[in-house]
């Protein structure tokens, strides 16, 4: 199985560097000074395992690609900017390559359901930074990160074991589940949260806030009838291959929604996190009105050209329930 890891960021770099390390072969879809860095100078991967540099072939758009039929194509963008790649890809000629959603929220693999017939979904459960073009970090130790992977909108086959085998490659834990988007929407509710640390800061407390979000969560999935597994702090694999470790030079400045804002990049994951909360709400007659304040603060971070930290605990309060 040769790999596409479409949108190298924090993700994507460590995934297409770590599994290029490990001998696998990979091609970057990258953009802007993430792909000039790539091309010129390769990838620098920092880790507990030290700086290592490495080289894979990155281009700036699928229709560079001479696609193979044991390509795979991993979805490592944010949820907003999935629809536009999707459509690159189909435009680029492919059809029936098996897509990997591996990023956070649940509308991208319904979204590239209407584009593709083979589509997965990956829970990504590995803290990760791309601040500088061409560096990306990984936090996670002994792996860098747990992935649950499976056919969506269920079951599994063989493409997601030859995906877990090639995660492990790159030192990733993968594990294959007929259930996935129950993993996923369990991350779905941690991921509710993303935007708090955004607004406060890193490492700032939030509160009963989280709670608060979650509380109408899981209300809302509830009346949904979704089933949700825990994939937090109490799932034992996390204890067993994800230690947060502490590097050298590398610090841990949050989240991937608190890396949008520190990193100026114009949009925000909040819509696909908090947002799909309250379109599920509505849907389903449950009012999600910390949810949805949420999705709004999120746009008015943005379009105040604010950074991460920007909000003390009682504004924050103020902006979301006042
Ligand atoms: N970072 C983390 O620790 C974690 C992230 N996740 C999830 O993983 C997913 C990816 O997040 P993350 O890696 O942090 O995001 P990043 O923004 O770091 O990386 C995404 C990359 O994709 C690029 N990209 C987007 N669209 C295209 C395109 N059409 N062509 C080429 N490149 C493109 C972006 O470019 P540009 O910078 O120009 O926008 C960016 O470099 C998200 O769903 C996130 O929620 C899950 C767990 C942990
Ligand atoms: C759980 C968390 C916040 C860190 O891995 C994450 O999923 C993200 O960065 O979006």
């Amino acid at each position: 199985m040769r790999i596409i890891v479409y949108g190298v960021g924090a993700i994507g770099g460590v995934l297409a560097g770590a599994m290029a390390l490990g001998g696998r072969e990979v091609v970057g879809i990258a953009r802007g000074r993430m792909l000039e860095a790539v091309r010129a100078n390769g990838l620098t991967l920092n880790s507990h395992r030290g700086t290592e540099h490495v080289r894979f072939d990155c281009v700036g758009a699928p229709d560079e690609i001479d696609f193979r039929p044991d390509d795979a194509i991993l979805l490592t963008m944010k949820g907003q900017d999935t629809t536009a790649a999707l459509e690159a890809l189909r435009a680029a000629g492919v059809r029936e390559h098996p897509i990997f959603c591996c990023q956070n929220g649940v509308a991208n693999e319904r979204t590239a359901l209407r584009y593709f017939p083979n589509v997965h979904g990956v829970t990504v459960m590995m803290p990760a930074t791309y601040l500088e073009p061409g560096e990306v970090t990984a936090f996670s130790q002994p792996r860098f990160g747990v992935y649950d992977i499976g056919r969506f909108p269920e079951g599994s086959d063989a493409d997601d074991r030859a995906l877990a085998e090639a995660l492990a490659a790159g030192n990733v834990a993968g594990f294959v589940q007929d259930d996935v988007m129950a993993s996923k929407y369990g991350k779905l509710l941690m991921n509710l949260g993303n935007i708090l640390e955004a607004a406060l800061g890193t490492g700032v407390s939030s509160g009963d806030l989280y709670q608060r979000l979650r509380a109408e969560a899981e209300a809302v999935l509830q009346a949904a009838g979704i089933p949700f597994r825990d994939v937090g702090s109490s799932d034992p694999r996390r204890q067993e291959n994800m230690q947060s470790t502490k590097l050298d030079g590398a610090r841990y400045v949050g989240g991937s929604t608190t890396q949008s804002l520190t990193r100026g990049a114009g949009s925000v994951e909040t819509d696909y996190l908090n947002g799909e909360i309250c379109l599920l709400g509505r849907l389903h007659g449950v009012p999600t009105p910390l949810n949805s304040r949420a999705t709004i603060l999120s746009a008015e971070l943005l379009a105040a050209g604010e950074g991460a930290g920007a909000l003390d605990l009682d504004a924050l309060e103020a902006r979301l329930t006042g």
